[in-house]
């Protein structure tokens, strides 16, 4: 609670220069970070007012006495109180409810946040401890009248509701504050990774000065038909943007020649194509599905059966192949590929994205890559969540793009589960540049673009010496 409360003091004191702090205080142990965080800002200098319900946790009667024993005051938290002190603050931090909040929100406390979201509106800045107020830490819903902050400084892991949904919107920036606990214990309690650019910077392969395209990687695209030819068009430039050296799209249809440096052999039918296929020197990796149409389940039980590093997205994501996958094998389902695999409704996908990549593991095995804002990566490590991204990634091709992406680090000679970390947050990091670049708008060829910059700004975040 010390570590807590402390870290909670620094994210208030790094966001403003002068003015006044409310803190309020619950009753369980949000409370009592609270008490913690007013005790050091009090120590700083800075003007603070508490104004706390009654104490029902003993860590928090204890720091509340620690609080009064340092000359703090703390005023009952009462709606006239709350109005007086709101026209004098200029952050509000918000420690009245937090992993023990259980739905629905009740009334006193409703009016609550009622009034400082109302202030909030006026410009006064939230800064919420763990969750927000009236969020279920583990639930992406969020019901009626919980606190809008502008900041969370969460503890002990991520979780679900600051990550998806309606939820995540009301958490604001969120950063994990590291607390003193025995090593290892977060990574083993915590629900889901949330790595850093420093962290997924040091899974990218290094390129030395005898590269050649042979040791960047020779990637397939498997995909298209009559009809679609755009999305393994898209997957092979997604591919070599991300550093392949040498790119194949293997289709029964005419792929547009999108850029030169992407190589295009035309099939004339899939059975006898593959029989070609199973005569050629075998790819690095191979990306299948992307536009295949109704042959995608028998052409991808043949890659599959291969061995190889593979990437199966759209039309293989099918329950058929449950079974034939590997370890080297990354699925690349949107929310409602997932559905159809899992047999659910799309709805509750994204309801609880967690606990469908885990169901999504557990049934197809190998790398699981659910795609969302943001995706999720379930392997047998874990789960890990990927940072950023951009809400006009929302368009046509972006999962063809990224399934190009992972082939390309899977060609590159990276493990299943550190090619999907890595290549869900190169896919984020390009769209956040494209975003900034474009503004709205965005199509998939701007993310591609953008690839290189977003790979050298993950890798560059990487500890000093590692790249
Ligand atoms: N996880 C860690 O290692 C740390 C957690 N810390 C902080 O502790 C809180 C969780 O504390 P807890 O006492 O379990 O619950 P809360 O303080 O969130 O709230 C319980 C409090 O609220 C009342 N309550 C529950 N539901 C409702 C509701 N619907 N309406 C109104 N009131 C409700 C309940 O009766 C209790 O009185 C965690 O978030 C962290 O902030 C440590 O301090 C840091 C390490």
């Amino acid at each position: 609670m010390e570590d807590a409360g402390r870290a909670v003091a620094d994210a208030v004191s790094a966001r403003m220069d002068s003015g006044r702090v409310l803190l309020l205080a619950g009753g369980g142990a949000n409370g009592g970070d609270a008490f913690v965080a007013a005790r050091h800002l009090l120590v700083r200098g800075v003007e603070v007012a508490v104004l706390a319900r009654p104490s029902t946790h003993p860590l928090t009667t204890l720091n509340r006495r620690r609080w009064l024993a340092v000359g703090g005051n703390v005023a009952a938290l009462e709606p006239a109180t709350l109005r007086r002190e709101l026209r004098n603050a200029s952050v509000t931090v918000d420690g009245l409810l937090g992993t023990g909040f259980t739905p629905p929100l009740r009334p006193a406390l409703a009016e609550v946040t009622g009034l400082v979201n109302t202030w909030r509106q006026g410009g006064g800045q939230v800064v919420a401890i763990d969750v927000p107020s009236g969020v279920d830490a583990m639930n992406a819903h969020v019901p009626d009248g919980a606190m809008h902050a502008d900041m969370t400084v969460t503890f002990m892991g991520i979780k679900p509701a600051l990550l998806f949904g309606t939820a995540a919107a009301l958490a604001g920036e969120v950063t994990v504050a590291p607390l003193s606990v025995v090593p290892g214990w977060v990574e083993q309690e915590a629900l889901a990774a949330w790595p850093t650019d420093a962290q997924v910077g040091t899974l990218l392969p290094r390129r030395h000065a005898d590269a050649h395209k042979g040791t960047a990687g020779r990637v397939w695209i498997v995909g298209g038909h009559p009809g679609t030819t755009g999305a393994p068009a898209l997957a092979g430039v997604g591919a070599l943007r991300a550093g392949a050296g040498l790119v194949t799209v293997h289709s029964t249809a005419e792929v547009p020649l999108v850029t030169a440096e992407l190589m295009v052999h035309w099939h004339t039918a899939w059975p006898p194509a593959l029989a070609q296929l199973r005569d050629m020197a075998r790819p690095d990796a191979v990306a299948v599905g992307m536009g295949l149409g109704p042959e995608a389940v028998a052409v991808t039980r043949e890659l599959l059966s291969w061995g190889i590093p593979t990437v199966v997205d759209a039309d293989a994501l099918r329950p058929d192949l449950a079974g034939a996958g590997h370890d080297r094998v990354i699925w690349t389902p949107h929310p409602g590929e997932a559905a159809r695999l899992l047999g659910r409704r799309a709805a509750e996908i994204t309801a609880d994205p967690l606990g469908a990549a885990r169901a999504l593991h557990d049934q197809l095995g190998g790398v699981v890559v659910l795609k969302g804002g943001p995706s999720v990566v379930a392997h047998a490590g874990g789960l890990s969540v990927a940072r950023g991204g951009h809400p006009g990634m929302a368009s046509a091709g972006m999962g063809d793009t990224l399934s190009g992406i992972l082939a390309a680090l899977l060609g590159q000679g990276m493990s299943a589960p550190d090619a999907a970390v890595a290549g869900v947050r190169l896919h984020a990091r390009a769209g956040e540049r494209a975003g900034a670049a474009h503004g709205y708008g965005l199509i998939a060829s701007d993310v591609a673009l953008e690839l290189g910059r977003a790979w050298m700004d993950v890798a560059r975040s990487a500890p000093a010496g590692t790249w």
